[in-house]
């Protein structure tokens, strides 16, 4: 990046965050108009092409097994089309439109009527299908090369960041807020890791439309169609045909980002309890996120990042759907998520003030006092171009001034080990259990700003044992932005005081 091999006023001319904003959105926007694909046109394909596509069905084109069939790889167009072709074996019941009895669907037919209405770039879409001699219909949909969330999460030797986690749950949050919001709404009833599947690029795909409903929850093919899904992710309020809503995929996508964030399964004997839900959001009650973060993945995001995603999880899973968040709130959440973990690292920290204030609304039950904290804390700091660390002698948090700066802050000027960083004593008085730890040196960079540093982490040890890293000095070496850490810090205790007393989730 520019600014590592620049002084730092010159950095901050290339790094100001609205222009790198703007300059994000509008690459973005180009690709995306570079990359917007036509609409797909649903082509029927012949049996004996899809016999040939797949070497007869064999098990060299073999992906996968489901519940309702099994899925094969093929060639088409003479190679040009790679796609995946479904074989149904079951039957499923759905109801009839034009009479409430209900009939037995094969799910080919009922993604088939789905996937021909909805496209998005976000699911698994529909390319075409084939009925064969005794008039079921194969499925052929854009083939996904880099397996599913499940296998990412479950079976793979490097589980995937959290930066890419947090990817894969937005770009799933979006593929579900699209089915909601086409017309009519379509309810995807099986939301899990086996059904998001990886594109090519790397990017999460919504697909196995087999339980989906099409249709008004008023309507009467919605209105009497059983209750469906996978055990572990299935709402717990639907539980007759009425009780569906869209609320119940946000239960299921709850799960999933329960999922996402621990690494571990819907349903896992090994844990008490075994049921996700159970497990997590008593702890996240408790404000204990980093007890339900996989522990698997060498880094932890930041605190906001932690909280933010166990708090719109256990949002998602509340057991009254009605206070569920709708799937727009929930695309917006992991939005600032997603923001906060892509932005590059000197900007985590100018920007935190800002998406404090819009965490608020994603907490949603936070206490009005925290929300006065977040809005009127306020952080007096020296210019970046004149002030030099030590002078930055103090910090406000509301009416009050806390933290004095460190003894000894070090400002480096090449690689090379600096020693420590002693932060105030004043501070760690404060509150028990603060206690400074040193680690091993951190590369930042080799620019007069950056550079190499060795420096405490700060770490508090909750009563489970388990290691709470709340910020790092290392991340930035700079004059006012070398005080931000431990302002934060004390944010973060105050507001994780407050979340003990009072829980941010109830049901
Ligand atoms: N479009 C696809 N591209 C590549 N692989 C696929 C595709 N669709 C499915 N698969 C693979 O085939 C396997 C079976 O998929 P399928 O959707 O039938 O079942 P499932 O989602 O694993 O289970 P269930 O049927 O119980 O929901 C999956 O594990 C997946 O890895």
């Amino acid at each position: 990046m520019g600014y590592f091999s620049c002084n730092a006023e010159s950095a901050i001319a290339t790094c100001d965050p609205y222009n790198w904003d703007s300059y994000r959105k509008r690459r973005k926007n180009e690709n995306r108009i570079k990359t917007k694909t036509k609409p797909i046109k649903i082509r029927e394909f012949s049996y004996t092409e899809l016999v040939k596509a797949t070497d007869a069905f064999s098990a060299e084109t073999f992906l996968g097994k489901g519940s309702h069939g099994i899925v094969y790889k093929a060639s088409l167009s003479q190679g040009k089309l790679i796609a995946a072709v479904k074989k149904t074996t079951h039957q499923i019941n759905f109801c009839n439109s034009y009479n409430t009895n209900c009939a037995t669907v094969p799910p080919a037919d009922n993604e088939i009527e789905i996937l021909s209405r909805v496209q998005h770039p976000r699911l698994v879409n529909l390319l075409g299908f084939c009925v064969d001699s005794t008039d079921s219909k194969l499925l052929v949909v854009e083939y996904m090369p880099n397996g599913s969330l499940y296998d990412l999460l479950h079976s793979s030797s490097r589980p995937p960041g959290w930066t890419r986690r947090v990817r894969f749950a937005l770009q799933t949050a979006k593929a579900v807020q699209a089915l909601h919001s086409s017309n009519p709404p379509v309810i995807h009833r099986d939301i899990k890791s086996s059904n998001v599947l990886i594109d090519e690029n790397w990017k999460a795909r919504l697909g196995d439309f087999g339980l989906a409903l099409r249709g008004h929850v008023e309507d009467v093919r919605v209105k009497c169609t059983p209750p469906a899904g996978t055990l572990g992710y299935l709402d717990p309020g639907y539980l007759v045909p009425g009780d569906l809503s869209a609320k119940s995929d946000v239960f299921s996508f709850g799960i999933l980002l329960l999922e996402i964030i621990s690494g571990r399964n819907a349903i896992d004997v090994n844990y008490s309890p075994p049921s996700i839900v159970d497990w997590a959001v008593p702890l996240i009650k408790r404000g204990d996120f980093g007890a339900i973060f996989d522990n698997r993945v060498a880094s932890m995001p930041d605190l906001a990042v932690i909280r933010n995603l166990a708090v719109l999880a256990a949002r998602c899973v509340r057991s009254t759907a009605e206070k569920r968040p709708g799937m727009a709130e929930v695309v917006e959440g992991l939005k600032i998520v997603s923001k906060r973990i892509h932005a590059p690292p000197i900007w985590n920290h100018f920007r935190r003030r800002v998406w404090r204030v819009e965490e608020v609304d994603l907490v949603g039950d936070t206490s009005e006092e925290v929300v006065n904290a977040n809005v009127n804390k306020t952080v007096r700091v020296g210019s970046r171009r004149n002030s030099k660390v030590s002078s930055v002698s103090s910090v406000e948090y509301g009416n009050e001034t806390i933290g004095l700066v460190g003894d000894r802050v070090i400002r480096s000027k090449s690689i090379g080990s600096f020693g420590e960083i002693k932060m105030g004593s004043d501070y760690f008085k404060r509150k028990p259990g603060w206690v400074a730890v040193k680690k091993p040196a951190v590369k930042l960079g080799k620019s007069r700003s950056m550079g190499v540093l060795r420096s405490p982490r700060l770490v508090h040890y909750n009563k489970r044992g388990f290691v709470f890293e709340f910020g790092t000095v290392s991340d930035q070496v700079d004059n006012d932005v070398a005080t931000m850490p431990k302002l934060l810090i004390g944010l973060d205790e105050k507001l994780e005081q407050k979340m003990q007393e009072k829980p941010l989730v109830s049901n």
